[in-house]
């Protein structure tokens, strides 16, 4: 389809740089943390393997949504659960509607341990999924460890040192599966929220995420590029590095060209180990885990409840422009 008027501008940051340590890439790394907590992350040069195997994972789980809806609800354990979540258990992006995605969530840490719960299109694949799942992670401490260096941030305190790979973690793969996208169904995209965790990598093809502008304090949607993830900082990287990076208001909004097809985003949402203290946009103090339980059970409320909080988006929306209550424009 040809572009959406109103497209964010974001910077692409390129990974075989960045782990080579070039001083340039880091600092646009750096900028484009503190400026827009959204860049693009160019994968092509260095991680083709890791873009393959999420695309096999995404067609595994495309066979997975594609069964009866009481063989999928077989993995539903509960809202806020890892698993299967069916469409329209959250409040969605129009007031009073649902949300308009089914998901799946893969926690890392159920791959590494000897769990048979998954369904047969991962269980019967899950060399794949853990491939995934140590490659990602992989990405995310080059990431952090250059964000840790442009930050003087030393010892302990380092970003990576809070998210080893074997350390318990909320950390997940995600495969969302937007339905044919229109605003006017019962269940519509993706409520206006911050994401709770450090980073998040994801990939999709069609448009649909928007961006809240931190500079224009408007929506803006992110182009899929080939080849290039799309990462963004969350709450507990805004909290860790004491509101340096943002974390920034997003959505999902069906695009009108796109209405005869589903929208897929895959990626990987990485979450500080369980003890890590976070303090929030309150100036209340919690562990990573209960941050992370206390952000997922809000998710689940009316929109009337979500709006008489702040956690919903960080403490962000306060830092830029948006009309309160706006929801579609
Ligand atoms: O589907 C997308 O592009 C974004 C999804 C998202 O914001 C999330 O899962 O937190
Ligand atoms: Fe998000």
């Amino acid at each position: 389809m040809s572009s959406p008027a109103n497209v964010a501008c974001l910077q692409s940051i390129n990974f075989s740089l960045l782990k080579s340590g070039e001083a340039s890439e880091i600092s646009r790394l750096l900028q484009a943390c503190q400026i827009n907590g959204f860049f693009y992350l160019n994968l092509e040069d260095d991680a083709h393997g890791f873009l393959l195997d999420l695309a096999k994972a995404l067609a595994l789980l495309m066979g997975f949504y594609d069964e009866p809806l009481d063989i999928k609800l077989r993995s539903y354990k509960g809202e806020g659960m890892a698993g299967y979540k069916p469409i329209g258990t959250h409040a969605g992006l129009v007031e009073g509607k649902g949300d308009g995605y089914e998901n799946f969530r893969v926690p890392k840490d159920d791959l590494f341990a000897d769990t048979t719960t998954f369904p047969k299109q991962i269980y019967e694949n899950k060399e794949l999924f853990v491939r995934l799942v140590t490659t990602a992670h992989s990405i995310m401490t080059v990431i952090l460890s250059a964000l840790s260096d442009s930050l003087g941030v030393s010892g302990p305190d380092r970003f990576e040192n809070k998210h080893r790979l074997h350390a318990p973690a909320r950390a997940e793969l995600q495969f969302l599966k937007y339905a044919k996208q229109t605003v006017n169904g019962p269940n519509v995209g993706f409520g206006k929220h911050t994401d709770i965790g450090t980073l998040n990598l994801l990939l999709f093809d069609d448009w649909g995420l928007q961006v809240l502008c931190p500079e224009h304090g408007s929506w803006e949607y992110v182009q899929p590029k080939k080849h290039q993830a799309v990462v963004n900082v969350g709450d507990t990287l805004h909290a860790l590095s004491h509101q340096q990076l943002r974390s920034v208001v997003h959505r999902v909004k069906p695009v009108k060209e796109n209405q005869d097809r589903c929208r897929f985003s895959t990626g990987y949402f990485l979450r500080a180990e369980n003890q890590t203290l976070i303090r929030d946009s309150n100036g209340e103090q919690r562990t990573a885990l209960q941050y992370y339980e206390r952000k997922f059970k809000v998710y689940q409320e009316p929109h009337e409840v979500q709006k008489l909080t702040s956690i919903i988006t960080g403490g962000m929306e306060k830092m830029s422009n948006v009309i309160q209550g706006d929801q579609t424009s």
